[in-house]
């Protein structure tokens, strides 16, 4: 029998620990998995305590997922290097703005023929132009990646509420592995082999989301409650609860930054949705595209060049499709 497949989860924020609660329990009860998940820590004094000593002894993350034990048989490792050796599998969930300084910090450490899984949501852009983040670890490994991506929020997950995902998988045998990884009885994947439409799809969703939460936001427009329904069916995460609703409801009453907002009320977690909106209209603006995508272009101007929230309707009412 082939030998038990190690697998490294790197991170251990808010997604991360949800996910190592489920990678953990379906280590430990199948063969074709090593029991011990390591789960990468980015090491920080929590009540006096470090993150990795309370996760370790307490099994609970008190930071980035309060009120979840985690499996016992997750391990965190505060020190990136030592967590990937060995790995067969490594599941890349870091906020997207960290991601290339952890594969170049892992890059001469891991094995050559380890499978990688990112569930990271957000793109790449540089001059260059866009790169999918599976293409950048890629680029930087050389390993085969594959992708998860869901309308998930790590909260609801760890409660165990019923939610759907999706792994995008080029090669078959590994993705009948990863699925048996992550899936549970409330947790149901589905498996394709369309790997970056899926992973576009998940970094795309989080804009239409902040979009959708701004919408709600605005307290005095002419808009029918079928209309708001509307905009939030787009992405239902945000109506039950996401940072980016979060956020989204204070920037649009309170008119404070959006980096403030993220330091005042995420505790250390990072919003996705307003960065990726930067990132994707670097890339429509280099194609001269921006007219083509006046929702991605009305997020940006309304969360980073002060442009009034009540502006959103304005971009939907002029939007090319209606001309
Ligand atoms: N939270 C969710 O509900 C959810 C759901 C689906 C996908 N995702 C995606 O998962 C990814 C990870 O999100 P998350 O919710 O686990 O993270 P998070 O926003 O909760 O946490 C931030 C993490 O970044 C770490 N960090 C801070 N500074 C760092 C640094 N300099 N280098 C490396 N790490 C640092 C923190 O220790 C913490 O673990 C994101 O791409 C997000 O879009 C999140
Ligand atoms: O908590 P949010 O709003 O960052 O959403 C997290 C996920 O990307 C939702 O799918």
């Amino acid at each position: 029998m082939a030998a038990p497949k190690k697998v490294c989860v790197i991170g251990s924020g808010n997604w991360g620990s949800a996910i190592a609660k489920i990678v953990g329990a379906n280590a430990a009860q199948y063969d074709q998995f090593d029991t011990t998940v390591n789960m990468w820590v980015f090491e920080e004094t929590v009540n006096g305590r470090k993150l990795t000593e309370i996760i370790n002894t307490d099994h609970e993350n008190v930071k980035y997922l309060p009120g979840h034990k985690l499996p016992p048989n997750v391990l965190g490792v505060p020190e990136l290097v030592d967590s990937v050796k060995g790995a067969d599998i490594l599941i890349f969930v870091v906020p997207h703005q960290f991601i290339v300084r952890v594969c170049d910090t892992i890059k001469d450490h891991i094995k050559k023929d380890a499978v990688g899984m990112s569930l990271i949501k957000g793109i790449d852009a540089s001059p260059e132009g866009l790169k999918l983040i599976s293409e950048v670890i890629r680029g930087k490994l050389g390993i085969t990646m594959a992708v998860l991506m869901g309308a998930n929020i790590a909260n609801e997950v760890a409660e165990e509420k019923f939610c759907e995902t999706t792994i995008g998988c080029k090669d078959k045998t590994y993705g009948s592995m990863l699925k048996e990884l992550m899936q549970t009885t409330n947790f149901r994947v589905t498996v394709v082999e369309e790997s970056d439409v899926v992973e576009i799809c998940g970094a795309l969703k989080n804009i239409v989301a902040v979009g959708a939460v701004l919408l709600h936001g605005l307290p005095r427009l002419p808009l029918p409650p079928s209309w708001r329904a509307a905009a939030s069916l787009t992405s239902s995460p945000p109506a039950t609860g996401g940072r980016n609703r979060k956020i989204g409801e204070a920037f649009a009453r309170t008119g404070k930054s959006i980096e403030q907002l993220e330091n005042e009320l995420l505790n250390g977690q990072k919003l996705q949705g307003p960065a990726t909106a930067m990132e994707v209209h670097e890339i429509l603006k280099q194609k001269n595209m921006v007219d083509k995508f006046p929702l991605f272009a009305a997020v940006y101007q309304i969360c980073f060049n002060g442009h009034p929230v009540a502006e959103f309707i304005q971009c939907l009412q002029n939007h090319p499709e209606h001309k």
